[in-house]
């Protein structure tokens, strides 16, 4: 047990699925795995395990932003021994050519500052995905026929962010698309020798403003999570 995270040592797999919403972990847990046990609920931050095609997997909201990502990503990894942790979340497109519930597959991701930033300080870390899951995952898109786009994307600490001179820069570099926590997790992977990768699914579109409802956010994003469950077992028949 942890301060954050009810469940007792072993309850935890050493893969994690990591929605932002605990809504979105319970909906996956129960529409994905088998066997099926609710392991955290302290703060109302729902986790849960079971097993995949016979695989052990646990899916633990994460919340919003990197600061309540990087609480959860620490416990796991430093109390629950979690090795591979995937980020399954929503994001808004910043490029024409991505559409409205296509995937993304962060290879990189661009940010103004993460909570690693104290202890980093000037140093601008480059935060990347790991190669093995990203080149699984873009195999299980393939395979699946999702629309899938395949680059960097931005990780913000604002929603309602109010500078467009910003993310005309992002659009202009090409990043593809804009979240809230996939940088720190890639950096505190990187920390502590463990895999991690974000796939998203477009929400929002900040080019055409168009917006899907908060329950698609919950509960219609299996085509993320199919993939990522891919890319976690490869071998998985
Ligand atoms: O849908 P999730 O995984 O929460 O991800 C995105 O949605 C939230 C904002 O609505 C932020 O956490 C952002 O990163
Ligand atoms: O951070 C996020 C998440 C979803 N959609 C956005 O526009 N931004």
């Amino acid at each position: 047990m942890t301060i954050h995270i009810g469940a007792q040592k072993g309850d935890i797999a050493e893969t994690v699925l990591l929605p932002g919403d605990p809504y979105r972990a319970k909906w996956a847990a129960e529409t994905y795995l088998s066997e099926v046990k609710q392991v955290n609920s302290v703060r109302g931050m729902l986790g849960f395990t079971g097993t995949w095609k016979g695989n052990r997997v646990s899916i633990q909201g994460s919340g919003m932003g990197m600061p309540s990502l990087s609480i959860y990503v620490n416990e796991l990894i430093r109390d629950f021994g979690a090795k591979t942790l995937i980020r399954i979340g929503s994001c808004g497109a910043m490029q024409d050519s991505v559409k409205l519930r296509d995937v993304i597959l962060a290879m990189t991701s661009t940010t103004l500052s993460t909570p690693s930033r104290g202890i980093l300080k000037e140093l601008n870390f480059a935060p990347c995905a790991d190669w093995s899951l990203l080149q699984a995952a873009a195999q299980a898109a393939q395979a699946k026929g999702t629309p899938t786009h395949i680059g960097g994307i931005y990780s913000s600490d604002v929603f309602y962010d109010e500078r467009p001179d910003l993310n005309e820069q992002m659009v202009r570099h090409g990043i593809l698309g804009v979240e809230m926590e996939a940088a720190e997790l890639y950096i505190l992977a990187a920390r502590h020798k463990c895999r991690a990768l974000a796939v998203l699914t477009v929400s929002d579109h900040l080019l055409t403003g168009e917006a899907l409802p908060s329950a698609d956010r919950e509960q219609s994003f299996g085509d993320m999570v199919e993939i990522a469950l891919q890319a976690a077992f490869p071998n998985a028949a």
